[in-house]
């Protein structure tokens, strides 16, 4: 990042390990900003992931390691973020959770996060309003990078098999998600906050990429084969 900064800029990049489960890591965290800079503006909650399960499939530990990291992480940086600079200052927050309005099939754990984030978001917005906070969400759909490629390198190409799912027909950019998280923390959004932007060439209109197996496990309702079945004699003991 820092060589990203122009020539005769005043920007500056430094960077802090934290691990967010870790609370006293945040609160270190959102300290340091605040006496090394003099403020803390913006908050991105980007910090998150998860790996791919069928819920029947999930140990405890796996589901807790994801709820853990992106619900009660985003959690704890949003608490030591408004403690430490925004209860009085006020400031900007975009949360990035995923899209999740269908339910995410494969990664359960993470959208149950996710949809955590997107209802706390909604509480804060009231609650944190009178503070001067504003807090949004981005919601990315298929966005390739190196480092999130890395991830599912073992699964296969889950970027090129969200394409046919997207109807942008091709994979987001980290710029394309950067452009509107930068739009939510800015001036231009200052009457927005409680929202979810989705940054995903359409995907959360189209279809859910899940393949149901064919299957006859669904009848209909048939009040008479109910009744049918209830009027049997019952085997005696
Ligand atoms: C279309 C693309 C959409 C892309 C969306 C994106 O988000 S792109 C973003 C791409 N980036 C990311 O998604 C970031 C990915 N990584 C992470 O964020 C973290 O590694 C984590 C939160 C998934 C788990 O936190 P952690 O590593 O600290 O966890 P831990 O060491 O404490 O383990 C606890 C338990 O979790 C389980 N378990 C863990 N991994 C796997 C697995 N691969 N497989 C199966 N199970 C797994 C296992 O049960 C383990 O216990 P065990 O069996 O060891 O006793
Ligand atoms: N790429 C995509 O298609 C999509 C991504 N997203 C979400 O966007 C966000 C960014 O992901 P992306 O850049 O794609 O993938 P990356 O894997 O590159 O980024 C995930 C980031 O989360 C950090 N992280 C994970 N656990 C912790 C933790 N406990 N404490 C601090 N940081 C942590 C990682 O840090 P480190 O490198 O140090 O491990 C890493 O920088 C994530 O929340 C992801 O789930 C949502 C939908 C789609």
């Amino acid at each position: 990042m820092a060589a990203c900064i122009p020539p005769g800029s005043t920007a500056q990049v430094k960077a802090i390990p934290c691990n967010i489960r870790k609370e006293d890591e945040v609160k270190n965290l959102m300290s340091s900003v605040v006496s090394e800079f003099g403020r803390l503006d913006f908050l991105v909650n980007n910090g998150g992931g998860q790996f791919q399960s069928p819920v029947s499939m999930l140990s405890l530990k796996g589901w807790n390691a994801v709820v853990d990291t992106n619900l009660n992480g985003t959690f704890l940086c949003l608490r030591e973020a408004y403690n430490a600079w925004m209860a009085e200052n006020g400031g900007a927050v975009v949360n990035i959770i995923l899209l999740i309005s269908k339910g995410r099939p494969g990664i359960a754990h993470s959208a149950a996060a996710r949809a955590g984030i997107d209802n706390l978001s909604k509480s804060l917005a009231v609650e944190w309003a009178s503070n001067g906070i504003r807090i949004n969400n981005v919601a990315p759909g298929s966005i390739y990078s190196v480092t999130a490629a890395e991830n599912y390198k073992d699964i296969g190409d889950v970027f090129r098999h969200a394409i046919p799912f997207t109807p942008a027909k091709r994979n987001g950019t980290t710029e394309e998600v950067s452009a509107a998280v930068t739009f939510l923390l800015s001036p231009a959004a200052a009457f927005i906050t409680g929202e979810t932007i989705k940054v995903d060439g359409g995907w959360d209109l189209y279809q859910v990429p899940w393949e149901i197996p064919e299957h006859d496990r669904m009848p209909a309702y048939n009040w008479e084969k109910i009744i049918e079945e209830e009027d049997k004699p019952k085997a005696k003991l």
